[in-house]
């Protein structure tokens, strides 16, 4: 289980007090999740959960307080920061920045259908039209110049095999960082992963955990997105699911020719930022009870994989 911090009642009966949502029924820790602490917390008034921070610039927190509240006005369904009686989003408890967000209804989709991808391209493309119009700035912290600081230390720990994988994969966004950062942009969630959705049957009911969330090529959520949701367990993949996503995607927002030209290379950066970023969170939490450690060698064969042209773009129709 995935909770950093644990709470007393006493605090959190005191910290949920100025929200007037009556009394604390229940609460308990979220078992999912690697970077924050999660809780759900049932009050008389309904269910909620609540997040403290555990990582990340806190100067950042107001960004994302304004991104769910435009997303939740503008019909996507996202949790957004609940107000206290004084009118503050965002509080602290135990230390922690904290937020007490709605619970969305919905299960995480651990093996999608084409329907489930076709929701997620959507999902996309809704928050992107949401966005790109009056973009929220934030640069990524885990972005383009992230990966080249980290890229090689981290290398260093990988085994010889690996190596030329991950040096090539730098090499690359090196190259291409120019006409990656030109593509077309909006708020970008970052981190569109499985467990970061929730649908009730094939219906997508909740999108979760923006704490990636930044401004940037959209192409990089798509990337990101397909990466997660659309591969075979040995990294290849599967058309069968990135086509939907993809069409579903472009009905919404058309693809540019320079989107169609850079998709290739999207996905690998896609695939070296997140093996980046799950070597880091190995390092530091390998063995550690009740702190989830996803596998960073996935991000290793989806990388080979992604060597050979691997899905297109249908940016022509
Ligand atoms: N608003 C919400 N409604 C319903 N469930 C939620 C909500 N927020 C979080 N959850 C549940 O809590 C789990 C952990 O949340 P989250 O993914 O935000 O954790 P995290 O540690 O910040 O993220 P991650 O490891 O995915 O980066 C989710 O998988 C989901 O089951
Ligand atoms: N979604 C990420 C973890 C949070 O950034 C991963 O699967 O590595």
């Amino acid at each position: 289980m995935s909770v950093f911090t644990p709470l007393q009642r006493d605090e959190l009966e005191a910290f949920l007090a100025p929200y007037r949502l009556g009394r604390l029924r229940d609460f308990q820790g979220i078992t999912a999740g690697s970077e924050n602490s999660n809780f759900f917390v049932s009050l008389e008034q309904g269910e909620y959960v609540l997040t403290l921070i555990e990582r990340g610039p806190t100067q950042d927190l107001p960004f994302f307080i304004e991104l769910l509240e435009r997303l939740h006005r503008a019909g996507l369904p996202v949790p957004y920061a609940l107000h206290s009686e004084d009118g503050k989003a965002l509080r602290e408890l135990a230390g922690k920045p904290a937020l007490l967000q709605p619970r969305l209804a919905g299960r995480h989709v651990i093996e999608p259908n084409p329907h489930h991808c076709a929701e997620v391209g959507r999902l996309l493309a809704r928050l992107h039209l949401a966005t790109r119009e009056q973009i929220l700035e934030r640069a990524s912290d885990r972005g383009l110049d992230w990966m080249q600081e980290q890229g090689p230390s981290l290398a260093l720990n990988l085994p010889e095999d690996q190596l030329p994988l991950l040096r090539d994969g730098l090499a690359e966004i090196a190259e291409l960082r120019p006409k990656l950062v030109a593509l077309p942009r909006a708020n970008l969630h970052a981190d569109l992963f499985r467990d970061n959705v929730l649908f009730e049957g094939t219906h997508l009911t909740g999108v979760i955990d923006f704490y990636n969330a930044c401004s940037g090529p959209m192409l990089y959520d798509l990337a990101i997105a397909v990466n997660d949701w659309c591969s075979h367990p040995n990294g290849e993949i599967d058309p069968e699911r990135s086509e939907p996503l993809l069409a579903a995607y472009s009905a919404l927002r058309r693809f540019t020719p320079a989107e169609a030209e850079l998709w290739q290379p999207m996905l690998r950066v896609a695939c070296v930022r997140f093996w980046l970023s799950r070597l880091i969170a190995a390092q530091h939490f390998e063995g550690t009870p009740d702190v989830q450690v996803k596998d960073p060698g996935e991000f290793h064969r989806l990388l080979v994989a992604r060597q050979q042209p691997a899905s297109v773009l249908p940016f022509a129709f």
